[in-house]
């Protein structure tokens, strides 16, 4: 019962803008990556505008971490391209290195160097203006090696990593994956402070709620392709209500579908839970069969919203 409202991957106009101003920071043109016969991600499409925190959403092996090395010149597109800093991926030069901040999902190369070390050898390469301020917010016991840091330090030393040269554009894997509390709210605050500034983020998660805290545009993708592109209130607003019924009846869940009604299910205390996105005129008709006993009409959630892309499967 789960609708294909927006079940046909979705096609932006990335790079509409681009003749006239400056170009996107990020801009995916039908990006398509296969390993052997497996689909990584398949007709990418999307850009991200200067200066916004974009969310890219999606479970476990959706195609978030193919995306983001794909845009990092870690892989090699099956077909399809993208231009990140207006540079195509599979053309980047050092320069545009040097303006991108990357945190990768999973930080453990470079085991046998202290992580003073470490950051010594990416200042050589980008330079490193804004350690001491980011070892303030991110500390980590600097003078040790990284192959004894816990999970958490070695994601810290990786933010640090990734922002102390002041990089125009941030591209996370999962970056709050392994963090405490204390940091992942330093992050959020370190990520409003920065897209004020005029810095882009990209980062991907599967946490709606950092999404709801930190995100101004969200990308859902499913089974390596974008289904939603949305701000977020737009994609909350395109979801729908959620209608609550009591029914002194016991009709099978769809039987009270109608057009306008994304699903029809039965919750656990016995209530029929509707997704509604338009003609409640269709609603009233489909109560007007019934002996209504109680009627509860919520906004969805963020939570929900992902049910409906993500639910069953
Ligand atoms: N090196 C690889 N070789 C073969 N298949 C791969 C490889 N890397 C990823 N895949 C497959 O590509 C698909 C997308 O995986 P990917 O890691 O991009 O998803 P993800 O959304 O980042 O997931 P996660 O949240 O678990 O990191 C999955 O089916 C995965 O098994």
């Amino acid at each position: 019962m789960i609708s294909d409202t927006f079940g046909e991957p979705y096609k932006s106009l990335a790079g509409v803008h681009s003749s006239v101003s400056a170009p996107e920071p990020i801009a995916i043109e039908e990006l398509t990556k296969y390993y052997g016969d497996v689909r990584g991600v398949e007709d990418l499409t999307f850009a991200v505008e200067s200066g916004e925190i974009f969310g890219f959403l999606g479970p476990n092996g959706a195609g978030k971490s193919t995306a983001i090395r794909l845009l990092l010149g870690l892989l090699k597109p099956t077909s399809g391209t993208a231009q990140v800093l207006g540079h195509t991926i599979t053309e980047r030069t050092r320069s545009v290195e040097g303006r991108i901040g990357y945190v990768p999902g999973d930080a453990t190369v470079y085991e046998n160097v202290t992580g003073a070390e470490l950051l010594d050898y990416f200042a050589t390469l980008s330079g490193d203006e804004r350690r001491e301020e980011l070892l303030d917010r991110f500390p980590v016991p600097i003078d040790r090696a990284v192959k004894n840091y816990s999970r958490g330090n070695r994601q810290k030393l990786a933010l640090v990593q990734a922002f102390m040269h002041d990089p125009d554009l941030l591209i996370m894997d999962e970056p709050t994956a392994g963090l405490d509390p204390l940091a992942q709210n330093a992050l959020y605050e370190l990520l409003l402070a920065e897209r004020d500034r005029g810095v882009t983020v990209l980062f991907s998660t599967h946490v709606l709620s950092e999404v709801r805290k930190v995100c101004d545009r969200v990308g859902i993708i499913r089974d390596g392709r974008l289904v939603a592109l949305e701000n977020i209130g737009e994609l909350l607003a395109k979801s729908g209500k959620i209608v609550r019924l009591d029914l002194a009846e016991d009709p099978p869940p769809d039987d009270l579908l109608f057009d306008g009604a994304l699903s029809s299910d039965l919750d656990p205390d016995g209530y029929y839970r509707l997704v509604v996105t338009e003609n409640f005129d269709g609603l009233v008709d489909v109560l007007d069969r019934y002996s209504v006993l109680d009627l509860e009409v919520e906004e969805t959630s963020l939570e929900d919203v992902f049910m409906e892309f993500y639910g069953g499967t």
